[in-house]
């Protein structure tokens, strides 16, 4: 195999409670995490000699800042090997949306080239890989919805029903860094207790990024007119969700110009394994 073509799906945070903080700034949290069938597209194609290049049509994206070039290099490095890949990225999942796009394409390219290199790890040695890249790469890596623990990284599975998400972007880039530095980020909400299904559940960071960013909080108050919505991670993205696609495209249909969005179907494992597994299968 010389090539191969592989999406790198946006995720939500159903729910995300900051519990602590720890002495290196990280946070302790307990999020709910949920993948889209909806996401970025990346096309990985092998080269003779050692260079990674990544082709956009956004030209900041081809730096060697990308998370894509980071995880290939991570991973080229720890396997001593001699290949290089060529990766063509198609962007579409908003920039610091909190969808995770950079994490989601990190963990693709880390699953892909893991295959194209021959490296063999196992998904939990490059979770922990990942995890070095950022804290959401580990989630990607592994494939399940799941509900985390600790910085993000442990991992319990759950199983949820699929819904449809109507995910919205106001023109505003909200920083993960800003508000996990932020004196006002509310950091002691109590670990659940029992079945989380039966928990209270919010995020802890939208407060402070309606705040902050009015945007959002009108974003949040749009939404909420068609469904019960939320914040996914540290913003600025919201999701709607809907039991019924044609409920979520009306309210798509009706979104104010200003803003972007689009609607999917959340799923328990990740379209990158589902399309990875049918790939390796068809060889
Ligand atoms: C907010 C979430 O998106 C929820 O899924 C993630 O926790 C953020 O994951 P991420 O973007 O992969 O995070 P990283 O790239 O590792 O870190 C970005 C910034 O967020 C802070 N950060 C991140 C995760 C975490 N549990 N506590 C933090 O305080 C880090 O100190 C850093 O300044
Ligand atoms: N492949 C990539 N795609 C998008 N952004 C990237 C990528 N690699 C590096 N970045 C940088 O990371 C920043 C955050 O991007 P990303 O889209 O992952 O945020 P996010 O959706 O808020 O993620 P999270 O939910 O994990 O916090 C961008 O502003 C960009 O500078």
């Amino acid at each position: 195999m010389s090539s191969l073509s592989i999406i790198a799906p946006a995720k939500l945070n159903l729910f995300l409670h900051i519990n602590g903080r720890r002495p290196d700034g990280y946070h302790e949290l307990e999020t709910l995490f949920v993948f889209l069938n909806y996401g970025d597209q990346l096309d990985f194609t092998l080269r003779t000699d050692n260079q990674i290049l990544i082709e956009c049509e956004n030209p900041e994206l081809t730096t060697q800042d990308n998370l894509i070039f980071k995880a290939a290099r991570l991973l080229q490095n720890h396997a001593n090997i001699t290949q290089g890949i060529t990766i063509k990225l198609t962007k579409k999942l908003p920039m610091g949306g909190g969808v995770g796009g950079g994490s989601s394409d990190a963990a693709t390219t880390l699953l892909a080239l893991n295959h194209l290199w021959h490296c063999d790890f196992s998904n939990e040695k490059l979770a922990e890989l990942g995890l070095q890249l950022g804290a959401d790469v580990p989630v990607f890596v592994k494939g399940f919805a799941a509900i985390a623990h600790g910085i993000g990284e442990q991992l319990e599975a759950v199983n949820l029903a699929p819904s449809w998400y109507l995910v919205v972007h106001p023109n505003v880039h909200i920083s993960t860094q800003a508000i996990f530095t932020h004196p006002d980020l509310p950091r002691s909400t109590p670990k659940i207790n029992g079945p989380w299904q039966e928990a209270k559940l919010y995020n802890d960071c939208e407060s402070l990024v309606k705040k902050l960013s009015p945007e959002v909080e009108k974003t949040l108050q749009w939404l909420l007119e068609y469904a019960p919505s939320r914040m996914t991670g540290t913003g600025a993205c919201c999701f709607a969700s809907f039991a019924e696609e044609a409920d979520a495209n009306k309210a798509l249909n009706a979104l104010p110009a200003h803003w972007q969005g689009f609607v999917a179907q959340s799923v328990n494992i990740s379209p990158a394994h589902l399309e990875l597994n049918a790939k390796l299968n068809l060889l």
